[in-house]
Formats: C-alpha cells, sequence, structure tokens
C-alpha cells in the first residue's frame, strides 16, 4: 500500500497552497486534478455556478451532502458571511480524514461542521444534534441514486423553508434521472439546469438549481 489519492491530494495542498487562504487550496486542487491525477471534485467550471448561485442565496446555514476532500467545503465556505454555517457530511471516514486537514489548512474550519455517516441517518438528527430550524442552501454531491430519497428526508424532516435552494451536482455525468424526474415534475420546486463540464474533463455535465416553494 502507499497513499490514497485523496491523501496525494492532501500533500499538493500543503506543497502549493498558502495556509489560511481558501483560493490557494482550490487553485492547488484544481491545478493537481487537471495536469496530476483526475479527482471527482466539483471543480473549476461547475465551481464557478456554484459560486454564483451561493452568492445569490448569502445564506446563514448550508448542508453538503458528500465532503470527499472537501473542495466544494471550501468554495462554499469560502463565501459565507460571519456566523453563517456549514454542515458537511461524509460516508468514507479516509475522505473525511483528508478533508478535516484541508478544511483546517484553507482556515475554514470554524464555520463548518463535518459529520461522518450516512445521509439517510444523519439528516433526521440535524435539527436536535445541530440546532438547525432550516437549511437555506443544500449541496447534493454524493451519490446520484440518494439524491431523491434524501430530498425527499429534507422535506418530511421540516428541514427546508420557502426560497431554499437545492444544487445537485453530477445529474447529467453520471446521471440523477430519478432526482430530475422528481424535482422538475413536482409542484413544490422551480427547477432549472446549468450546463457545464465534468470536472477536468470535455464531457458535459451540469447542475440542477431547484428552489422549494414551501
Ligand atoms: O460519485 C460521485 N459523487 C459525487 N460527485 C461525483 C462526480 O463529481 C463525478 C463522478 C464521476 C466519476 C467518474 C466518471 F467517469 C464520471 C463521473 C462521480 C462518480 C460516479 C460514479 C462512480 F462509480 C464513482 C464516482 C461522483
Ligand atoms: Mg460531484
Amino acid at each position: 500500500t502507499g497513499t490514497s489519492r485523496p491523501q496525494r491530494m492532501l500533500k499538493a495542498v500543503q506543497k502549493n497552497a498558502t495556509k489560511g487562504d481558501p483560493q490557494s487550496v482550490i487553485s492547488a486542487i484544481d491545478y493537481y486534478c487537471r495536469h496530476k491525477e483526475w479527482a471527482m471534485n466539483v471543480g473549476d467550471d461547475k465551481g464557478l455556478i456554484l459560486d454564483s448561485v451561493l452568492m445569490e442565496v448569502n445564506p446563514s446555514t448550508v448542508l453538503e451532502l458528500g465532503t470527499y476532500c472537501g473542495y466544494s467545503t471550501v468554495r462554499i465556505a469560502r463565501l459565507m458571511s460571519p456566523g453563517s454555517k456549514l454542515i458537511t457530511v461524509e460516508f468514507n471516514p479516509a475522505f473525511a480524514e483528508v478533508a478535516r486537514q484541508i478544511i483546517a489548512y484553507a482556515g475554514l474550519q470554524d464555520k463548518v461542521t463535518l459529520v461522518e455517516g450516512s445521509s439517510g441517518d444523519l439528516i433526521p438528527k440535524m435539527k436536535e444534534r445541530f440546532g438547525i430550524k432550516y437549511f437555506d442552501f443544500v449541496f447534493l454531491d454524493h451519490w446520484k441514486d440518494s439524491y431523491a430519497p434524501d430530498t425527499k428526508l429534507l422535506e418530511d424532516c421540516g428541514l427546508l423553508k420557502k426560497g431554499t435552494v437545492l444544487l445537485a451536482d453530477n445529474v447529467i455525468c453520471p446521471g440523477a434521472p430519478e432526482y430530475l424526474k422528481y424535482v422538475r415534475n413536482s409542484p413544490r420546486y422551480e427547477s432549472r439546469y446549468y450546463k457545464s463540464n465534468l470536472e477536468y474533463t470535455k464531457a458535459e455535465d451540469g447542475l440542477e438549481k431547484s428552489v422549494f416553494l414551501g
């Protein structure tokens, strides 16, 4: 055994980024994944769309499903106002361990609570464990088959309010057809597709933005 891809990504951040500078962490990861070793970060193309939707919402509470190495966690938290909170859920302990270090290297650990476990188990515990009433913004980037069930679970747990924005990665590649059917056909959502590219490639992918109407 040797190092894992996430561990090599962390090394690249520690070598090439400046501690406490989130933009340099983002650039170091994008450079590494574009020129050295591909990895499933949302990336710089889709990342610009994530940034603009996030800034439009200016959320006080954010839920991220799927931390991986913390790239999108850093992208989101760097744009959040003082006092706002981001909860990010990661199932894989090895990913979570690297993500904690990348988030800390960016200096964003005070805004971010990283929780290890399954989204299906953790979503019903958000209110009691983290004192969350509602999420203003949800970034779905964990596993395509979980997007629809987890969205219904967020509704059932009363964690969405009128105006909450859901933004889902990979709705084309690898694709989340059941999720798209759900949010595009439900009268409770206003949805639109942002066409882009699969991270660090020329393949098409995109983000689906869905506003909960209450
Ligand atoms: O699973 C993912 N979660 C969150 N974001 C992902 C992402 O941004 C990209 C990919 C992805 C990987 C390889 C490829 F050729 C195309 C797309 C995946 C993914 C899909 C199927 C897999 F079997 C394992 C990874 C994920
Ligand atoms: Mg993704």
